[in-house]
């Protein structure tokens, strides 16, 4: 069961800094929830477009609301023409996240934002087409393929897959790709959150917030984390290298990538379902190496320092075996987590003061201002 840490010091670590009605982390019990909801629930038996409505719409939506949604997003779906010449212009090498934060900011002055009843749709808009941003930046600069940005995938998942492999995916990618969908939509207030609702209180538009809410998830430290454990896990060719390496690393004082988290103790509610998922998809790859090293990393982390894997660590597994390179894993969860993102701004913006804390001075004390040529 996880619980809250004992929190103190630096980063604001403990401190209540604002009110939401959206989620709950780490409190005793269920561990996660989204409006009441136990995550674990919803990522079994709903939808993702479900939990992205309940988030941004208040409550779970009906078979016909559900049914009205789907069709909704799926007319979204397509870019832009500018937009598509944008990222035709962004080079190969360049980082996804980056990619991501250029498309939400050019969208921004070609459908903006232009007051705040808008904000909904808005929402809607940057849901549907995000996939499509990610996967026609790839497909053009890896490629130099110009995708059909439309498809008849009924879910976003399965569009996302769509668009990125050309061809209808199987039952069970189009699954956990929900299911990670689900679990990545909302957590309170973590620093991308926190981010989209400092500049949600200066008033700002929907695409700042979002835009610099991408900024901050890119950092490894946040949602960069998950291709960080890939990078980490396909350096190993045998559970014993990597438990051995892990050693090293640890005595090193290394970061491992994928591992803790800044309000679970014990464990983070949601590895254990994408943990269950990446283990089918190792079963239907006939994969022998990268889930047994991944076991591996996550046993020796617990008995060397008392750490767990948190949301990332099994998602960079389950995210290669379905066959998506490992730099559009960040990507995908600025797909699902603009849900949460856009929620927190609608939030803020229903009930705002500018958010504005103040800093211990540890500068020199006050001084005489001397003129530049007695200096
Ligand atoms: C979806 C998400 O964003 S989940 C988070 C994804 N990020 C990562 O996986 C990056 C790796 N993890 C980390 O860097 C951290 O655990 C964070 C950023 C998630 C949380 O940071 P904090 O709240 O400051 O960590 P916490 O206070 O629990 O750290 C306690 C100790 O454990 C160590 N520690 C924490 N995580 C790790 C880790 N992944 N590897 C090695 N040591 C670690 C810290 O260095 C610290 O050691 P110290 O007391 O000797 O300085
Ligand atoms: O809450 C955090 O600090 C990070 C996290 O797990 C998330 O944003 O999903």
């Amino acid at each position: 069961m996880a619980e809250a840490k004992v929190l103190s010091g630096a980063g604001l670590r403990g401190q209540v800094a604002g009110q939401t009605a959206l989620s709950t982390v780490g409190q005793a019990g269920a561990g996660l929830t989204y409006r009441g909801y136990d995550v674990r629930d919803l990522a079994a038996g709903a939808e993702f477009e479900e939990v992205a409505y309940l988030l941004l719409y208040g409550e779970l939506p009906s078979k016909a609301e559900l049914a009205d949604y789907k069709h909704r997003l799926k007319a979204l779906r397509d870019l832009p023409q500018a937009l598509k010449e944008v990222l035709e212009r962004i080079p190969r090498d360049a980082h996804p996240m980056d990619v991501m934060r250029t498309g939400c900011s050019l969208l921004g002055t070609l459908e903006p934002e232009l007051t705040f009843d808008a904000q909904r749709d808005r929402t809607d808009r940057l849901l549907a087409l995000f996939p499509a941003v990610m996967c026609y930046w790839y497909r053009f600069s890896h490629h130099g393929v110009r995708i059909d940005c439309s498809s008849d995938e009924d879910s976003l998942g399965g569009h996302f897959l769509y668009l990125l492999h050309g061809k209808k995916p199987s039952d069970l990618h189009v699954k956990v790709m929900n299911v990670s969908l689900i679990l990545y939509a909302e957590h309170e207030f973590n620093a991308s959150t926190f981010t989209a609702r400092v500049c949600a209180s200066t008033l700002s538009d929907l695409y700042s917030c979002i835009t610099a809410a991408i900024g901050a998830l890119r950092g490894p430290l946040h949602g960069g984390a998950n291709e960080a454990a890939m990078e980490l896990i396909e350096r190993f060719q045998s559970p014993q290298e990597a438990s051995a390496e892990l050693l090293r690393m640890l005595e090193r004082k290394d970061k491992i990538m994928g591992f803790g988290h800044a309000i679970y103790k014990e464990s983070d509610p949601r590895n254990e379902v994408i943990k269950g998922w990446s283990k089918q998809l190792a079963d239907e790859v006939g994969d022998t190496v990268l889930y047994p090293v991944s076991e591996a990393i996550d046993k020796t982390m617990w008995e060397q320092k008392r750490l767990f894997p948190n949301a990332d660590f099994y998602h960079a597994s389950a995210y290669h075996f379905m066959g998506i390179p490992t730099k559009l894993f960040t990507p995908i969860f600025v797909c699902s987590r603009l849900t949460g993102w856009a929620a927190h701004v609608f939030e803020q913006r229903a009930n705002n003061r500018i958010i504005r804390p103040s800093a211990e001075y540890t500068g020199v004390e006050q001084r005489q201002f001397v003129p530049i040529d007695r200096r």
